[in-house]
């Protein structure tokens, strides 16, 4: 389990993407969120001297589920603060990640970001997600976004059969599936490496039962 920041970053340094230029993003991605909380309230401010494991180790954690050639372009729904979306842009920077946000001020500041680090294949899609234009996405990332059915019955319609839905859903995350009633899917619940109680809801949606597909 990552529970410290020396955890998380021993974690980290060993994935494949991790490099000197891949350390340095993140560590200016940090200091600019830092800054940024002391405007507005991007995450809680008890959360940010255990940045590291919460939110960086938190959302990378996402990143060995998914095959490399498989990973773009990514959709990554309610980015608020950046996480996954910028963490993921961060080490995948040649991954089309687009990363939806509808609240403004939290736009401006993924902008920036997004510039700041040089992230030039990463978008910031700044909408509620209602209002996107329809298109297929390889892998569908959410973080504290919306209860399981209504994500899905918001995002149904970037994924495809072969769309991997990546959802870290707190200590919810069992119940949730549990008690998802009228999808196919071919979803199951992966232990979270930072959060002993926590899962992540990873699989494929293959559409509405009663539909033909
Ligand atoms: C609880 S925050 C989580 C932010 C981030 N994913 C994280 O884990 O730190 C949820 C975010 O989703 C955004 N959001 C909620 N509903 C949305 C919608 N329909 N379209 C776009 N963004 C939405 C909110 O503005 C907010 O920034």
């Amino acid at each position: 389990m990552i529970a410290t920041e020396q955890e998380a970053r021993a974690w980290l340094a060993a994935l494949p993407e991790w490099d000197a230029v891949a350390a340095d993003r993140i560590e200016l991605l940090i200091a600019l969120l830092i800054e940024e909380n002391a405007r507005q309230n991007l995450v809680a401010a008890a959360s940010l001297p255990l940045v590291w494991h919460r939110h960086i180790a938190d959302s990378a954690q996402l990143l060995p589920h998914v095959p490399r050639e498989t990973s773009s372009p990514w959709l990554d729904l309610g980015t608020g603060a950046g996480f996954p979306g910028l963490v993921i842009a961060a080490l995948r920077p040649d991954c089309e990640v687009v990363m939806v946000e509808s609240r403004a001020r939290r736009i401006e500041w993924l902008e920036r970001a997004r510039l700041a680090l040089g992230l030039e294949r990463a978008r910031i899609e700044g909408a509620r997600l209602e209002q996107v234009e329809t298109r297929a996405f390889r892998v569908i990332s959410a973080r504290a976004f919306a209860p399981l059915v209504r994500l899905l019955d918001l995002s149904a319609r970037f994924s495809t059969k072969d769309t991997l839905y990546l959802l870290p859903k707190g200590r919810s995350a069992q119940q949730e599936l549990s008690e998802l009633e009228g999808w196919n899917h071919l979803f199951h619940v992966e232990q979270s490496l930072t959060d002993p109680e926590a899962g992540v809801i990873i699989g494929q949606l293959l559409g509405k039962k009663g539909k033909k597909p």
